[in-house]
């Protein structure tokens, strides 16, 4: 299937007979986005035996035009790799491989993206990604620190509520793990519930909770820490 905007480019899913030249697209791009991306940790040939095994799990989709340019790589509802090799970056073969992934994934996809990676991030900025999430990098081999961008699809409010409402699901868990720690808390303190409340201890927590997440703020962690611990020691002093 050529596209309009750029002219012999020809997308089209990759078969397990790319992969070789797949895996020295990705080497060669991440070798070259040094230092908006952090270098590979992996060894070049353990990078090429992980393409190799993970050919089957993975969908791919290919951008060409006798080489292979670019490629997408799909897993379920995440856009794993979008890459499009150094030589042509710039070139619209990036958008239109983002168009087809759109086209694959209606309902909406997440990926995740190096918050060094500025070129990375307007691109998907201007494609109608939503940056969601940043983290400190604990989560990834690179250690560097990463975002979690999502395109919400055709419907975009109801993509947004159903995360929302994953995100719900998780805290109602935690709050009530929160709970059951406060209240166990209570039996060893000399000056137990709400008239033994410890604002030390409590700026403490925001404090904690702040380097973790500082997007929130202290001063919005406080109030809802301070509603949270305010709920607990209440739901303790009436159980008990
Ligand atoms: O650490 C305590 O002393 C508690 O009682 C627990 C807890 C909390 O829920 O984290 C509750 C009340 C205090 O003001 C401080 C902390």
């Amino acid at each position: 299937m050529p596209t309009d905007d750029v002219a012999d480019l020809v997308l089209r899913p990759g078969t397990a007979e790319d992969i070789e030249e797949i895996a020295e697209l990705f080497l060669a791009t991440r070798r070259d986005a040094v230092p908006q991306m952090p270098p590979v940790v992996s060894d070049d040939e353990k990078i090429r035996t992980w393409f190799r095994e993970n050919v089957e799990s993975q969908e791919y989709w290919l951008a060409e035009d006798g080489d292979i340019l670019g490629y997408a790589m799909l897993d379920g509802p995440w856009l794993n790799a979008l890459y499009v090799g150094p030589h042509r970056q710039g070139s619209g073969i990036g958008a239109a491989l983002l168009d087809l992934v759109k086209a694959q994934r209606p309902d909406g996809f997440g990926l995740w993206v190096f918050a060094s990676n500025d070129r990375a991030r307007s691109f998907y900025h201007r494609n109608g990604l939503i940056e969601l999430e940043h983290t400190d990098g604990s989560g990834n081999s690179e250690r560097s620190p990463d975002i979690r961008m999502v395109w919400p699809g055709q419907e975009p409010l109801a993509f947004l509520r159903s995360q929302i409402d994953e995100v719900d699901g998780e805290l109602a868990l935690l709050l009530a793990r929160r709970f059951a720690l406060t209240t166990a808390v209570q039996g060893f303190k000399e000056n137990p519930g709400q008239s033994g409340r410890d604002a030390e201890r409590e700026a403490e927590i925001v404090a904690r909770m702040a380097a973790h997440a500082p997007g929130l703020g202290v001063a919005a962690l406080s109030r809802i820490m301070h509603t949270v611990i305010g709920e607990s020691l209440d739901a303790y002093e009436r159980d008990s």
